[in-house]
């Protein structure tokens, strides 16, 4: 038996960070994806272990499935059919669960990732011995999502395989959840986040679950038609970060500077509310493309100004910023900043000259440039055999 998820990472157009306080935010799915493999042992394999094997990062972790019954069945039993959290006394046994495998210093920072995957499995499918294994196209840490694909893809693997949800066993290809299904599936998305961001908005978990465009605040989203083609440069600074602890420096502003920053974050609602409707405004309006992209450049660099006075933006996010005006082009970091990666718009009538041209320039600064279909579909699954 065997089910296999993929979940798309994002782009944030607008609002991250500020989308934690409550404000507006604009994001998109891309097709760069995190898949997620469930396979459940036979009784010929006799197999008792839950393994976990992270395939680009050559890792593999693997407990007795005793064992994490022994650890975890004092503290209640989660009910698969309602996402809960974390308790803290639950969080403290996870974590020493993760701590015996002995992650290597260097890739530390995964170790919330494993505790998140932990907290997933075993309070949707119990105590089943088994084996995940995972892949992914996004850069880990990089602003693009892959914390929330990574739970977004898990959910869809493990409540495939559940009574929660109904699945069309003779369908062929991918296949998408049915809306309720979704709805659960990005609630316990949602607590995997949790685990690794400690405050997270909910919007990447969102996006990557349902796809597209949204417009998203306070736990809610809208559902956006773009009419406008979007296409974005995404230059990726390779600076590592972390995005809880970006999340954490901002709560921490916003203590000491509370008035100042509520007029930021403000501002930053007008800009995603403003964004959304120029995209989604009819074709042939008042305002031609061009008009268009160039309210959006402007709202982007408003965007970035603003992200800079929250303190997540960085030198090498400066330099993109340099880089792309020498061009007149926009561009603004996406996710939480501190490094990772910076979207640069490019107008429908710019040049492929000079497309070419500042890709190589940003290159040419040790940077890594691609671009990526925006807003197709969100995360869906593949039934039996390779796909
Ligand atoms: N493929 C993966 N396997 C295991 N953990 C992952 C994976 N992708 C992301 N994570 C978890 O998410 C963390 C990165 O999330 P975060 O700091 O939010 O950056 P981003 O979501 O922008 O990539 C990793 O350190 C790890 O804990
Ligand atoms: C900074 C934030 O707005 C987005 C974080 O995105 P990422 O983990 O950097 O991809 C946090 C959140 O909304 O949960
Ligand atoms: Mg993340």
């Amino acid at each position: 038996m065997e089910v296999k998820a993929r979940a798309p990472g994002k782009i944030i157009l607008s609002g991250e960070h500020a989308v934690v306080h409550g404000s507006t935010a604009v994001a998109a799915s891309i097709d760069l994806y995190t898949y997620v493999t469930l396979r459940f042992p036979t009784p010929s394999d006799d197999d008792d272990n839950l393994k976990l094997q992270l395939k680009d990062l050559a890792l593999e972790f693997s407990w007795p499935i005793g064992r994490i019954k022994e650890e975890l069945s004092g503290l209640g039993c989660p009910d698969s059919s309602i996402a809960t959290s974390c308790s803290i006394e639950t969080a403290k046994v996870l974590a020493a669960l993760v701590e015996e495998q002995n992650i290597p210093e260097a890739k530390i920072t995964l170790a919330s990732g494993v505790s998140a995957f932990l907290w997933l499995y075993t309070s949707i499918q119990g105590y089943k011995p088994a084996t995940i294994v995972v892949t992914s196209e996004l850069p880990i840490g990089s602003g693009l999502g892959s914390s929330a694909a990574f739970c977004v893809a898990l959910s869809a693997a493990l409540l495939a395989f559940s009574d929660l949800v109904k699945i069309d066993l003779s369908h062929q290809g991918w296949l998408m959840f049915a809306e309720d299904e979704l709805d659960l599936l990005n609630k316990w998305a949602f607590e995997g986040e949790k685990i690794i961001h400690g405050r997270p908005s909910g919007i990447d978990n969102t996006v990557s679950t349902y796809g597209n465009l949204i417009k998203f605040r306070s736990g809610s989203l809208t559902r956006i038609k773009s009419n406008l083609p979007l296409k974005m440069l995404i230059t990726n600074t390779k600076v590592g970060r972390n995005t809880k602890a970006l999340v954490a420096g901002v709560s921490e502003r916003t203590l000491r500077h509370a008035n100042a920053m509520s007029f930021v974050f403000n501002a930053v609602d007008s800009i995603s509310e403003e964004l959304a409707s120029i995209i989604q405004s009819p074709i042939g309006d008042d305002l031609s493309v061009p008009q268009k992209e160039e309210k959006i450049e402007e709202l982007m660099e408003m965007n970035q100004g603003l992200l800079q006075c929250m303190g997540v933006s960085h030198a090498s996010i400066e330099t993109v910023l340099r880089t792309t005006l020498k061009y007149k082009l926009a561009s603004k970091l996406t996710g939480a900043g501190g490094g990772g990666c910076v979207l640069t718009l490019l107008p429908n009538l710019l040049s492929g000259t000079i497309a070419d041209r500042v890709t190589s320039d940003l290159q040419s600064s040790g940077f890594q440039c691609f671009t990526a279909g925006i807003g197709g579909n969100g995360v869906e699954i593949y039934l039996g055999g390779s796909s």
